[in-house]
């Protein structure tokens, strides 16, 4: 990718993509909420494309030669946002890839928007969304999962020291997201304490509210 003022999407102030182009719903909780999980089963049934901004920024600091590896390394172990240029580009990049090779129009963008100037960064320069998905969990539940997670994900910040650091950041920078578009009548609400298939069922009747209906159960098999 070229410097971060060059990156295409910082210096554009028209969006790319139109709602009639592409579909995007935003997915946020805090850490350890359940989000990646939830985001498996919707895609499974709704055909949704999955973009996580966390996956995104971890492939981008392990590929070779990014300039923005050692970067990303940092904020991530610090539990802190990454600035929005690298991360509103990778998910630009994604999306042109997944509607030119896989024609697929529907995104579900996971753990993004974190903070406020990403939200109107991408709004402004790639997509407006339709809405909000956000999964409430306590946080006394969400370090349960994270240390559970932490066991077997590899993740550099899946230990009690960083998610102290990402807590923080959730409450003091990505809450604030949450609520200027809940004021805005955008977002679908979904307590996440209960285990995945419980909250996956609430997820569905929400949609269902929002006219959103799964696509599998509509598909003709073929014999
Ligand atoms: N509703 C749930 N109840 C119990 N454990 C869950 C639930 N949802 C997810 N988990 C587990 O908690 C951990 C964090 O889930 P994940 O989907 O990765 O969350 P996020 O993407 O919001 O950080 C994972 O190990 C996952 O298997
Ligand atoms: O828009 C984003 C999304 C993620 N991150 C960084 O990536 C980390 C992991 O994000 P991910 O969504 O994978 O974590 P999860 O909430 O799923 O545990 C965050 O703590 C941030 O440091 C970021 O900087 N900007
Ligand atoms: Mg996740």
């Amino acid at each position: 990718m070229p410097a971060i003022e060059q990156l295409p999407a910082t210096n554009r102030t028209k969006p790319l993509f139109s709602p009639s182009d592409a579909t995007v719903i935003f997915v946020l909780g805090g850490p350890g909420a359940g989000k990646g999980t939830q985001c498996a089963n919707l895609v499974r049934d709704f055909g949704f494309k999955h973009l996580s901004a966390g996956d995104l920024l971890r492939e981008e600091q392990n590929r070779k030669g990014s300039e923005f590896g050692d970067m990303i390394k940092e904020y991530i172990r610090n539990g802190q946002i990454v600035p929005m240029e690298v991360t509103v580009q990778l998910l630009e990049n994604a999306m042109k890839s997944a509607m030119d090779h896989e024609n697929k129009h529907k995104f579900l963008i996971d753990g993004f928007p974190r903070k406020m100037d990403q939200a109107l960064k991408f709004e402004e320069a790639v997509c407006p969304s339709a809405f909000t998905l956000f999964f409430d969990c306590p946080e006394e539940v969400m370090q349960q999962r994270l240390l559970e997670r932490g066991k077997t994900s590899g993740r550099a910040d899946d230990n009690e020291e960083s998610i102290r650091k990402r807590f923080k950041t959730f409450e003091e920078t990505s809450m604030p997201v949450v609520n200027y578009y809940k004021e805005q009548g955008k977002v679908v609400w979904v307590t996440a304490t209960a285990g995945p298939d419980e909250v996956y069922k609430v997820t569905k009747e929400k949609f269902a509210e929002r006219g959103i209906v799964p696509t599998s159960s509509t598909t003709v098999k073929s014999s």
